[in-house]
């Protein structure tokens, strides 16, 4: 029997040949890659892989090659569309996705709209992103209506819960975003505070009843567990549960919401901090109906639907990975219509002008089936 380090030598031979021939494929497919520029010609072509991969895998001795011969060269090939999309772009061939670079993001006398009523933790949101230019703001009543108020042009801006530290994404939004295709423009994060607010005067063995939006309710489960016998309602938020309770003004009604609220709508607070994770924090978008972006923005979001196939989504995926982009999140929303099938949403960080993220959205919108840029903001 050989050695070990006899065959490590075998290997290393090979590993050399190997290195060599993958490099005079990649300089052919450099040149197949001016012949696309010259002629205009997509660099995917999906059928030419799929003979390739039929031939080559056949040519294996045993399934277990035929297999791993199919896996290498999908990756090879995979590589040789990456350095087509590069050398586009260095080209110059690069259809740049429909966004206007702006220097700056004027809010001054902006319209922004937000949903639920005065004291939603939107409206905290929104203060502490528009700072002093947020004066003009009013509210609706549902997240598709400010979304509708961003497309009739009623507003400039509106700002949208997208995604809590605990309870995890307001996947409503995330439809709106695809439905409506607006484009967010910044991100504000709150942390949120839960407490219980009873009418002035309550105790808080007088509860039976308790009001809030499902999410937060979800955020307090540990402490609602406690209480078991307590009744739960669902509001649209927590702003309008204090409303309520309020309004209602009997002491067996509680509301769960913010402490500013408390101070709104003149309720006492029966209990403070009673969300269960103490770093509860909710995301907030700040979305607008023009797609802008600054020199500033270092977060994209896109959201994306490939082939519904064994291996489409790590595909998809390749793209960031191989530019060396670093994602921040992912998200899947089920297709309507489809079901069992699903779109995708990623955060990651870059700018439209830097040279990795046109590669990986080149790559991105060539081999997926839709591909939109939700917006190019500061984090
Ligand atoms: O043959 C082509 O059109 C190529 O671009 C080359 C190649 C390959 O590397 O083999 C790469 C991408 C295409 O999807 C198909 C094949």
């Amino acid at each position: 029997m050989k050695n070990l380090l006899e065959l490590r030598d075998e290997i290393d031979v090979i590993d050399k040949q190997i290195v060599a021939l993958y490099q005079q494929r990649m300089q052919i497919a450099a040149e197949v890659a001016e012949y696309k520029i010259e002629t205009g010609k997509k660099v995917f072509d999906k059928d030419r892989e799929m003979e390739k991969l039929a031939t080559l895998s056949a040519l294996g001795d045993s399934a277990f090659n035929r297999h791993g011969i199919r896996e290498l060269f999908e990756q090879i090939m995979s590589i040789s569309r990456k350095r087509q999309y590069q050398l586009m772009t260095e080209h110059g061939i690069y259809e740049k996705p429909d966004f206007e670079e702006l220097d700056t993001l004027d809010y001054k006398n902006a319209r922004i709209v937000f949903q639920g009523t005065e004291g939603a933790y939107t409206q905290l949101a929104l203060k502490q992103y528009f700072g002093e230019d947020a004066g003009n703001s009013y509210h609706v009543e549902t997240w598709r209506d400010a979304m509708e108020a961003i497309a009739r042009g009623d507003a400039d801006y509106a700002v949208l819960p997208i995604e809590n530290s605990s309870a995890g994404i307001v996947s409503e939004n995330y439809d709106l975003m695809v439905e409506y295709g607006h484009c967010i423009v910044g991100e504000q994060i709150i942390k949120i505070e839960h407490a219980l607010l009873g009418v002035p005067g309550a105790k808080l063995s007088d509860i039976t009843d308790v009001y809030s939006h499902p999410q937060a309710l979800m955020q307090c489960a540990r402490y609602l567990e406690g209480h078991r016998e307590w009744e739960k309602h669902s509001l649209k938020n927590t702003a309008m549960a204090a409303q309520k309770v309020r309004e209602d003004g009997m002491r067996h009604k509680a509301a769960i919401a913010s402490r500013i609220t408390a101070e709104i709508y003149g309720l006492d607070v029966l209990e403070e901090g009673i969300q269960d994770n103490k770093q509860n924090a909710t995301r907030f978008i700040i979305v607008t109906g023009k797609h802008v972006f600054t020199r500033k923005a270092n977060k994209i979001s896109i959201c994306f639907e490939g082939a519904h196939e064994t291996g489409s989504l790590y595909h998809m995926l390749s793209h960031l990975i191989y530019n060396g982009i670093n994602m921040d999140h992912i998200e899947s929303r089920p297709l309507p219509e489809r079901n069992w099938e699903y779109r995708f949403f990623v955060d990651f960080e870059g700018n439209l002008n830097d040279p990795a993220v046109q590669n990986a959205l080149r790559g991105l919108s060539e081999e997926t089936t839709r591909l939109q840029i939700l917006g190019n903001y500061e984090a």
